[in-house]
């Protein structure tokens, strides 16, 4: 049983709310109902169904194999183990990368299995796709820096935002998005002035991930912070396993550290 039993769902309007009284947001990646119970009882505020799941599940290399599919399907159980997150649902490569329409379509089994919210990667040229979701009922979360489902155009998942040029592209990609729509946005390894200026920026959520304390809220993969990911870590990853007795206290560790914007610090930045 969840401790939040008699809690309803939080919403978009309730992460903005977060943002305007200066209160962290704690997002973690979920997969599955039991981790989603566990999330939920240790008071995380957002689930995001990744397409990090093709490699910390399915062992694949990128992200770019994970199908809507098998979005639904994670969705879904995660939907089901848990009572108080908002439920955001990764649109997997090939599936926002089409018409508004079909982007559309695309939503539809994604928020049939429960989800409140769709997280589309890209900027300024996804603008009329969220504008055209977030005009017909369906929320939206943007993805900008590094994104990895461009990561063969990117030429591996490196830091973003470097340049001057890059810096104020970002900007723009930020604007662009909240002008069509969009409740939040993730930011992912950008440096940590541009995080915080972006975040100063724009009026909806930044959620970080490599992009330091100064964003409205973090999101990590739920398997790398509890050590459970083969290989070498980004920069990004603090492993909130360590010292703690048990999953549920590992959670509840990340949960902490992001509400008291001591995770995440100067050594997980770029
Ligand atoms: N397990 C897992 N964790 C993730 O955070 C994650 C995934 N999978 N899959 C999809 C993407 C890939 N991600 C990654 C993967 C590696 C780095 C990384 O090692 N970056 C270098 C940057 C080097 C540079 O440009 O200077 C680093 O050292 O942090 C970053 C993001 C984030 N996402
Ligand atoms: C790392 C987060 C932001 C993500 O997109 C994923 O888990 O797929
Ligand atoms: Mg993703």
């Amino acid at each position: 049983m969840s401790v939040h039993a008699d809690t309803r769902r939080l919403t978009t309007a309730d992460l903005a709310k977060m943002k305007a009284a200066g209160d962290k947001i704690a997002m973690l990646t979920c997969y599955d109902a039991s981790f989603a119970r566990l999330c939920d009882d240790a008071g995380v505020d957002s689930l995001l169904i990744g397409d990090s799941l093709g490699m910390v599940l399915q062992g694949h290399e990128s992200t770019l194999p994970v199908t809507l599919a098998d979005i639904a399907y994670h969705t879904a159980a995660v939907a089901r183990g848990s009572k108080r997150p908002l439920i955001i649902a990764d649109m997997p490569f090939g599936t926002s990368q089409v018409t508004p329409e079909d982007t559309f379509r695309n939503a539809v089994p994604l928020l049939a299995a429960g989800a409140q919210v769709v997280k589309i990667e890209g900027g300024v040229e996804m603008a009329e796709t969220v504008r055209f979701l977030t005009s017909r009922g369906v929320p939206v979360c943007g993805h900008i820096g590094l994104t990895p489902q461009s990561v063969h155009q990117l030429g591996g998942y490196r830091v973003q935002g470097k340049t001057d040029a890059a810096a104020e592209k970002l900007k723009a990609d930020a604007l662009a998005l909240q002008d069509a729509g969009a409740s939040l946005i993730v930011l992912e390894a950008i440096p940590e002035a541009l995080a915080q200026a972006v975040t100063d920026l724009i009026a909806i959520p930044t959620i970080g991930i490599g992009a330091s304390a100064h964003c409205s809220g973090q999101v990590l993969v739920l398997h790398d912070m509890l050590d459970l990911s083969p290989g070498k870590k980004a920069r990004f990853v603090k492993n909130f396993m360590a010292g703690q007795p048990s999953v549920a206290a590992a959670i509840a560790a990340y949960v902490a550290a992001v509400k008291d914007a001591s995770f995440p610090g100067p050594e997980h930045c770029y």
